[in-house]
Order: C-alpha cells, then sequence, then structure tokens
C-alpha cells in the first residue's frame, strides 16, 4: 500500500531572519505586501515577520500586517520572535496585535552559561513565567533552541534536560536551529532523527543556515529524519550567508522527497524572489539555483542541438514550473541551434544561408565580448536581408576617426565606387558630420550630387540588457524621392556609417 506523503508546514522567516541580511531594512509596506503574498500567492504555512522590541518602524509594520491578517483570516499563521525578559516581549506583542510568539530561548549550555550567564533550572522557570502570561492573554507559544546544533555536539543532556523540561509546557512548536550553519547532513539526520524518536509528541521545526552552503542538504536531510516543519527565506536572505532558500528547498523536496508534500505554489517562486530583490536590494545571483537570470539559459551549442532534437539536455527542474522559460544564449558558443530556437520563440524562421550570416554575425560579436539578446535578433537579421538585397558598387575601404579636445573632429576616408579608390580628409561637427563632409567632396570630384539628410535616428534594441547593438535609421530625400536606410553595429558612429554605405548603393 502506498503511504501518502506527510504534510510538512513551511514557515517563511524572510521578513524576521531575512531582514538580518546585513544592509536589509524593508519598510512597513514593503513587509506587509511581501507578508501577503507569502501567504495568498506563495500559499506557505506561517510567516515569521518581526523581532519583538527592535523598533517603532518594525513595531507599525507588525501592526500592520497582523491588521490585515485579522481580517483575511490569517492572523494566526504570523509570528513574532520574542525574548524572556518577563512581560516586556508579550506586552510588546499584545500592543502590536500578535498572536504566535516564538520565543528565543538558549538550546545550549554554551550559551545559556556565557550569554544569559544563567543556570538551566532559572533559565526554565523564566521561560515556564514567559509562557504562563503568553498563554494567559491567549498568545500561542513556540520556542526556539538557539544554537540547537552546538547543544547537541557538546552539551546534549542540557538538550534533554530542556526538552523533558518543554514537553510539561502548552508550547504548539518546537524549533531546532543550526544557528550558526554548521552542521553536515548527516549530522543533521543523526540529531533530528534522536530528538524526534524520543519526544514522539513534540511538533520540531528545523532551521539551516548556509554557512557550508549546505542549506537546502540539511534541510532535505532534516525531513527524512522526520523534522515536521522547516524555515526558508526568499533568495537565502539572512544574517551571514543567509538561511535555506525557499525556491531551492522547494524544488528539491518536490522532485526527490516523495514521502513529504507542502502547500509551496512552486509557479510563484520567481515572482516573488523578484519582488523582494526589488524591495531589498539585495541582488540574486545569476546562477542563483531555480531563481537566478542564468539557470535556465543553455549557452553551448551542443545543449541547444540536443534540445532541439529530443530534449536531450532538460531535467525535472523546468523553468515552467516556477513561471520562468528556458532560454538559448547568443554569444560566442552560440551554434545554428541556439538561433534557430531563439527564432522559434520569434516565430521567425530563415533560410540556411540567411540563418549562417546571423549565426556568423552572433558569433562575431560575441567575440568582441558583446551581449547580443534575443531582442537584438530582428535587427541583426532586417540588417543581414537589406544588405542581401543591395548590390555592393560602393565600398567605404577603410577610415580615421578622430574626437579631441579642443579639436575639431576629423575623418580620413578611403572609399571605392565601382572600382575606383578616392581618399579625402575632412573636418566637422561631429564624427559623423566630419565623415559625410569628406564624402561630399569624393562625390563633389565625380561631380555627383548625394542625397539630402533629412531625418537621424538611433535606437537601441529593447529588453534593456544588450550592451552589443545599436542601429542608426537614416532618412534621405534624393530626386524628389524619399527613403531609409539602415545600419547596425555596437558603435554609433560606425552604425550611421553603415547606413550611409547603404544609401550609397541605392542612388
Ligand atoms: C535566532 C536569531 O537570529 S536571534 C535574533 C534575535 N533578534 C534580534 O536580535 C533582533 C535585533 N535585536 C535588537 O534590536 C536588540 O538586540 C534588542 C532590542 C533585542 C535588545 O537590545 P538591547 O537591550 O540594546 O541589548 P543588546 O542587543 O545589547 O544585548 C542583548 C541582550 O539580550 C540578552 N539576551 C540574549 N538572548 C536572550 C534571550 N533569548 N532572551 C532574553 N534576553 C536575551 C543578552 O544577554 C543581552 O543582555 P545584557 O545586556 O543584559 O547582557
Amino acid at each position: 500500500m502506498p503511504v501518502s506523503p506527510r504534510y510538512i508546514e513551511v514557515m517563511d522567516t524572510t521578513l524576521r531572519d531575512g531582514e538580518q541580511t546585513s544592509g536589509v531594512s524593508f519598510s512597513p509596506s514593503e513587509k506587509l505586501t511581501i507578508a501577503q503574498l507569502l501567504l495568498t500567492e506563495v500559499k506557505v504555512d506561517r510567516i515569521e515577520i518581526a523581532s519583538a522590541r527592535v523598533s517603532e518602524g518594525e513595531f507599525a509594520a507588525v501592526k500592520a500586517i497582523t491588521k490585515w491578517a485579522k481580517a483575511s483570516g490569517f492572523l494566526n499563521k504570523v509570528e513574532v520572535l520574542t525574548f524572556v525578559d518577563g512581560d516586556v516581549s508579550v506586552d510588546w506583542m499584545l500592543k502590536a496585535g500578535a498572536k504566535v510568539m516564538n520565543l528565543l530561548t538558549k538550546g545550549s549550555l554554551n550559551h545559556l552559561t556565557h550569554q544569559l550567564k544563567k543556570k538551566p533550572e532559572q533559565h526554565f522557570a523564566e521561560i515556564a513565567a514567559v509562557i504562563k502570561l503568553a498563554r494567559k492573554k491567549g498568545l500561542e507559544c513556540n520556542v526556539y533552541l538557539e544554537d540547537w546544533s552546538n547543544g547537541m555536539r557538546h552539551s546534549r543532556e542540557y538538550v534533554w534536560q530542556y526538552l523533558d523540561f518543554l514537553q510539561t509546557q502548552p508550547v504548539k512548536r518546537v524549533m531546532l536551529p543550526d544557528t550558526l550553519g554548521v552542521l553536515i547532513p548527516s549530522e543533521v539526520y543523526a540529531y533530528i532523527s534522536e530528538t524526534v524518536q524520543r519526544y514522539p509528541q513534540l511538533h520540531f521545526d528545523f532551521h539551516a543556515h548556509n554557512d557550508y552552503d549546505l542549506g537546502t542538504a540539511n534541510v532535505l536531510e532534516g525531513l527524512k529524519a522526520g523534522a515536521h516543519g522547516i524555515h526558508l527565506t526568499i533568495n537565502g536572505m539572512g544574517e551571514r550567508a543567509g538561511n535555506a532558500p525557499l525556491a531551492s528547498a522547494i524544488a528539491v523536496m518536490n522532485d526527490f522527497l516523495p514521502t513529504v508534500k507542502t502547500g509551496v505554489a512552486e509557479s510563484s517562486l520567481y515572482s516573488v524572489s523578484k519582488l523582494v530583490e526589488t524591495f531589498s536590494g539585495f541582488r540574486i545571483p545569476a546562477n542563483k539555483p531555480v531563481v537566478g537570470e542564468n539557470v535556465f539559459t543553455q549557452t553551448a551549442g551542443i545543449h541547444a542541438d540536443g534540445d532541439k532534437k529530443n530534449k536531450l539536455y532538460f531535467s525535472d527542474l523546468m523553468p515552467e514550473r516556477f513561471g520562468r522559460q528556458r532560454k538559448y544564449a547568443l554569444g560566442k558558443t552560440s551554434g545554428k541551434a541556439n538561433i534557430e530556437n531563439n527564432l522559434a520563440q520569434l516565430g521567425i524562421q530563415l533560410s540556411e544561408p540567411d540563418l549562417k550570416k546571423v549565426t556568423q554575425r552572433i558569433i562575431e560579436l560575441g567575440d568582441k565580448k558583446e551581449v547580443v539578446t534575443q531582442a537584438d535578433l530582428p535587427y541583426i537579421i532586417s540588417d543581414i536581408l537589406d544588405s542581401n538585397t543591395i548590390e555592393e558598387k560602393v565600398k567605404i575601404e577603410n577610415y580615421v576617426l578622430t574626437h579631441s579636445k579642443a579639436f575639431k573632429p576629423s575623418v580620413t576616408l578611403r572609399i571605392s565606387i565601382k572600382g575606383e579608390l578616392y581618399e579625402e580628409h575632412s573636418q566637422g561637427d561631429g564624427q559623423y558630420d566630419a565623415f559625410m563632409n569628406a564624402l561630399k567632396k569624393v562625390y563633389k570630384a565625380r561631380k555627383q550630387e548625394l542625397p539630402m539628410l533629412t531625418d537621424y535616428a538611433v535606437r537601441i534594441p529593447p529588453g534593456g540588457k544588450s550592451d552589443a547593438l545599436c542601429e542608426t535609421i537614416i532618412t534621405w530625400r534624393y530626386n524628389n524621392r524619399e527613403f531609409k536606410t539602415r545600419g547596425l553595429d555596437s558603435d554609433q558612429t560606425v552604425s550611421a556609417i553603415k547606413a550611409t554605405q547603404k544609401m550609397l548603393n541605392l542612388i
């Protein structure tokens, strides 16, 4: 008989532990927006939104969130970290309208002895008093065992003594943090198995940190060992190296732990990640799994070719699950297949020779370290198709453009017209103006008139990311006829010169 997966509570602590990222501070309205998204779109089970007592701003944020949560039926999913401080945190919680406290207590003898400078019995008595008061005031109590991981390593008897005490208390959840992110997966498995087996009646959350880049792996082991809930943050934000990242942990659980399930909507993970990136100013590395800019982009031509033939480079980690799309990078490692995949996404088909030319152009740009994006492709194609139809009787062979302080820009130009070579030098108000003046001299010598330039427009392909290309579109008037030519290059003046060469071949 297949066993139905057990439900894991996901507690997101972006707004409390995540905000402990150095340099990050959310405004109350940003906190409210993120809290709403987490509970209504991402559908995490609980959110921790602040530490009590911290500041006026924090109080305002908690008040705004609890007001909304109460009206929306989410109040019992909104948690605040509190301290063993008599009635201070409890009062703060009550005034802020919060209902669930996550009481921070000491999970290692080392912390208890050296930070609080107290004996276990004294600590337990103070905790019992806070819990009693909180319960009397109608608050629900969860308890953190801060530094539990080191407690298990170095003072296990203290941890058992403490949990023996806690199981006598009206506590809903016991939260086991690897506060310094020092555990390796095998230890997480061993410690949580032992703890869960010893106290089967208690609910245990596991709270991982990422100091050794093991946050997600440790979450996986914690769940295998029987943890009932996990704490995660968007984009892995958090103090030092951060917490276990929500998106990675959910993807790993969904793909590798059929024995558990969560209520989290994968499809919302990318958009919430981007929103938090914007609000926090904390940039996501491009290679951050699931949410990073590059993680669904194939760069190598061979990979694009394999995907086209039989999705050979796909894995279960499909971008569409997270509201994203696979991309094929354009650059010097692109092959024809990369380009074809991009063209297919744009709905464009090209003949084999044109496809080769486009590929060649992209490789050349890539070699110059230029970044080409999908948005550049239509520009490159129209440039190449334009050139296909124009017979090259005029060719700009060489030029030197100068631009300096206090001297006028100047140009030395060598041009071949129907096989005849001309060389001219001229100055102008700008580099392109100097170029046109030199050109006029050549055509004057040939007793030929040049079209009049009536409009000159420069644009950068949309998309905002490309530093590769600039398109110049010039409108000409000649024999009472108006026509446009286009030039495309990474340099603006060169793109204008290319547009001009096209004009010279049309007259
Ligand atoms: C798991 C975690 O990440 S823990 C994160 C907890 N959250 C925070 O620390 C939020 C940010 N902190 C703050 O804003 C402040 O530290 C406050 C408001 C909580 C306290 O500020 P202050 O009164 O100025 O104290 P300060 O920060 O210097 O020191 C902390 C005090 O708390 C005590 N303390 C440490 N842990 C606890 C605890 N679990 N319960 C009660 N007191 C504690 C320390 O012993 C120290 O007390 P002492 O000054 O009597 O020695």
